[in-house]
Parts: C-alpha cells; structure tokens; sequence
C-alpha cells in the first residue's frame, strides 16, 4: 500500500472534486488520511476534505457517518466522492479545534500561573462531559463502536458544539432496529449499486450527496432504554457473532488501516518494553475482524484500550468505548493522560497498579481471555487507587470514573445512565456552549498519542515511583513483576 504522503497529492487533481470546492492548506493527518481545509464554491462554507487512503477505513467511516447523522455530537458528513479506482474523500464541516487542544491549553495557562492553575473550571468539564456523552450514546444506541476514542478525535467547532470524528475504525455490530418513520430515503439518482449500507465489494461510483446522507434514526430525544434492554442486545448480537453466517458480507480484512498494535503473543515476542515502540501500524495487513464474527483486538490507542482488548479480545461490544471514556474524563479532570503506557504490557501494568490485579473476583470468566494465560503479573497488594490519580476531585468525580472503569465489561455505566447522573444537575450546572473556553487553534499535534505526547513531556509515569519493572519470560509465557 502506498503511503498516504505520497497519494496526497491526488485530490487537487479530481475534477469532480476541484469543480465544487477550492481545496486550500492540508491540515491534518492520520495513519491513513490527509485532510485539507476547502471552501464549497457554491456558497464559499469551509470544509474539510479527508481523502482516505485505506479501503477499509473509508468505508467504516462513511456507513457509521451516514446513520449517525443528525446527531447533534457528530460530526457532519456532506458528502463524500469514491471512485473504483481512487481514494475516498469526505466532505465533512470544518472543525477548529479539539478536546486535545483543550487540555493543552488549560494545562499552559496552569503553567503560565493562570488563575484556575492546573484544571478546567467544573462547570465547562461538566459541558464538555455531556457533550461527548450524548454523542457517544448516539453511537451505542446505533450499536456502533467507534473503537477509537480519544480527545484528538472529539473535534470542536467554534460555537463550542464538541463532535465525536475520526470513524475509520468504527464497527456496526448489529443494524439498529428498523423504523419505518425513520427509513432512509436514497437520493433518486442513485442506483442500487450505489447504496452504501450494501458495500461489500469497491465501490463503482459513489458520489454521496446531502440528500443522500442517511437521517440518524436514532437521536438524544429518544426514550432511554435501560441497561437490561441495552445488554440483551448485546447478547443477542455476541451470540449472532458466533454464528458463522454473521457479517459475512461486511466483515472484510482491516489489512494496513490505521490498526494500533495490541498485546498478543507476536508483540511479546519483541521487547515490548522497547522505550521507542511507538510504532503500531501493522505491517503486511493484519487479518482483523475475521469475517466470522470475531472483532479485532487490534484497535484504539493504547492508553485509552480497554484491559479486554489488551488481553486479546475478539468478542468485545461497545463496553470498549466506555472505558475510552473513562480515561478521557480522567483526564479531563487532572490534564493528564491517566495511563499512559509506553508499551502494552506497561499499558496493563499501569492500569493493575491503580486498579489491582485483573482477577476472576473483579471479573468472572477474565482467565478466557485470550492472552490472559500468556502474560502474569505480580500480585500488588496495595493498588494506588483512582482516588490517587484524581487528586482534589470531587466524590461525584471519582465516582463517574469509576463507573466507567470496571474490569467487568458489564459493570461499565452506560453513556445514557451517565447522561443521567446528579453530577450533571448539582451546582456547579454545566455552562451554557457560549461560556465555554474554546482554543482558537489546533496543537497539530496528537497530543494523546504515545509518540506525540513523549516529544513534549518528561515522563512522570507513576511506574518511576514503583520503580523499574521485571519481566521473566517464559517459553510462551511473560511474567511482570515489580522490584
Ligand atoms: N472535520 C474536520 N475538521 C477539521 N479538521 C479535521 C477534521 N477531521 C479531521 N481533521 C484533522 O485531520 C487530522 C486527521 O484526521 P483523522 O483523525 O480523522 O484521520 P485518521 O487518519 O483517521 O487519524 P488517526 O491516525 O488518528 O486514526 C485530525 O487530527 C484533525 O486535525
């Protein structure tokens, strides 16, 4: 596969493209996507154009868009171009900043010796809190898992609005309910070849139009369900996943997307504890998502991974997410990234240290995770507590990320319970979108990546503290131990 710098140069040569919009500066991009800000010469509204070099991810993106969309926290999808023969390019609306940016900024104004110091004032945590909250219920009530959250990929407009993006690893794990009030309407021109929910093989010619971009069947107005209901679904749609026939035709390989590597026994094989293994991209394609149900384990960014993806899950649900979250709100509330392994196995050994061992106490049936048998830890008798890393955090606080982060996948809140607690009605109230602090730049960086975030931070990693760590390998088996 080429590299996306060297097929970037492609979309100022796409006359269906350059005919409606003046392509201006690239500014952004991913492991497999560059992106450009644009004008729509139609009306002269800025866009941004993501042109996305990898089959797989462009089609995620743009089924999880299209039924998510009129969801007030997604990000817009106008439309899209997609040729047989060349990349996909999105259309999406142009956003400024992102939750990243956010973070960064109010950690410089601390270090600056602004007056709210080290932390974003309760009230716009609060905003931002509920907004990334109803965009991922949107999401979960669709049964997609975006698999890849994290505050680069909660883009912020200038009203403050917060958008969840960046979909390219997003799964559908089962069709949502069918509504006739709700059914999409395809554009006439359209022919059936040219129905996106039905990709399964390349495209012939996509060319999405707004009238084409599916209505989001489900959005925050709708009536919650609750977590019995939310649960049996996903039960229902684990025990269509072990059905062979399941996904067949959508389940197709991930090969070299943007797949961030995750602990399996081929990882272990090299020093995982190799300061510099920042890099994730799989070579040669990975298969991922097997085609027979099964998931890979082999997506997010490691310091917001879930423990089952880390163990080597192929039979997870949209719980990943919430742990995503957990993470995210975490951070939020000290500025800094609350496990930010260097590797995988100190991804684990971090979070076991602040949550204590992974056991069948704290999870039933965790020893048939796939790696669970692979790797051991020590015991620690005294895990440090997410009381610890929350300093100077409200009870109400600690608990919202507690509820989020539970080994037991089926202990994890759900976005709609969360949208629900006192936390979000108690005094200090959210602020209104216009109060919020919005950065008027992006930090360009992905601060919230391992190698993004080791080029700007001395690490303070609370491993320093417990000191440097053992690891006894084993013919197949790894034991990690503290000194
Ligand atoms: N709608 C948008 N408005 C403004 N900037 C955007 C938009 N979408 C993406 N970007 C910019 O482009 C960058 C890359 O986009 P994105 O993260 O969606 O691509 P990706 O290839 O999927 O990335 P990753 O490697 O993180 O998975 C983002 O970090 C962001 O800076």
């Amino acid at each position: 596969m080429e590299s996306p710098s060297a097929k970037s140069w492609s979309i100022h040569t796409r006359p269906d493209i350059i005919r409606k919009y003046q392509i201006l500066e690239r500014i952004g991009s991913g492991a497999y996507s560059d992106v450009h800000r644009a004008r729509r010469l139609s009306d002269g509204v800025i866009v941004a154009l993501k042109e996305i070099h990898d089959y797989q991810s462009a089609f995620r993106e743009i089924e999880a868009l299209q039924i998510l969309q009129g969801s007030p926290n997604i990000v817009v999808l106008h439309e899209y171009f997609w040729r047989e023969d060349e990349d996909a390019v999105l259309v999406l609306e142009f956003l400024k900043t992102d939750l990243a940016t956010v973070i960064a900024e109010a950690k410089k104004r601390g270090s600056d010796g602004g007056e709210s110091g080290w932390r974003l004032a309760v009230d716009e945590v609060k905003r931002w809190m509920i907004q990334i909250l109803s965009g991922l219920d949107a999401c979960h009530r669709n049964m997609i898992v975006h698999r890849d959250l994290k505050p680069s990929n909660l883009l912020i407009a200038d009203d403050g609005v917060l958008k969840l993006a960046d979909f390219g690893q997003a799964r559908i794990l089962m069709e949502p309910e069918f509504d006739e009030s709700n059914e999409i309407s395809q554009p006439s021109e359209m022919n059936s070849s040219d129905q996106v929910p039905a990709i399964s093989q390349p495209p012939a010619i996509f060319s999405g139009t707004e009238s084409s971009v599916r209505e989001g069947n489900r959005t925050e107005e709708q009536e919650p369900i609750s977590k019995e209901e939310y649960f049996r679904a996903l039960d229902e749609l684990k025990a269509k996943n072990s059905e062979t026939e399941f996904d067949k035709e959508t389940c197709t390989y991930d090969g070299d997307t943007s797949c961030i590597a995750t602990c399996t026994t081929s990882d272990l094989e090299e020093d995982p504890f190799k300061g510099s293994s920042y890099s994730y991209e799989m070579e040669g394609g990975v298969p991922a998502d097997d085609g027979q149900g099964s998931l890979t384990s082999c997506v997010g960014t490691r310091w917001f991974r879930a423990p089952e993806l880390l163990y080597g899950s192929t039979n997870y649900g949209l719980e990943i997410d919430l742990w995503s979250l957990g993470c995210i709100f975490a951070e939020l509330f000290t500025l800094e990234p609350l496990f930010p392994g260097t590797a995988d196995i100190d991804q684990m050994s971090r979070i076991f240290t602040t949550l204590g061992n992974l056991t069948e106490d704290s999870w039933p049936s965790c020893s048939k995770l796939p790696d669970f048998q692979i790797i051991s830890f020590n015991n620690i008798d005294k895990p440090i507590g997410l009381e610890a890393c929350l300093p100077n955090r409200s009870p109400d606080e600690i608990s919202i990320v507690k509820r989020l982060l539970c080994y037991d996948p089926s202990n994890r809140a759900t976005a709609m319970e969360l949208l629900q607690d006192k936390y979000f009605t108690d005094e200090p109230l959210p602020v209104p979108l216009s109060e919020l602090h919005i950065p008027s730049i992006r930090t360009g960086q992905d601060l919230d990546s391992p190698a993004g975030w080791y080029n700007n931070n001395e690490s303070d990693s609370d491993m320093d503290v417990l000191g440097p760590l053992n690891i006894t390998t084993r013919a197949t088996r790894y034991s990690v131990q503290y000194d």
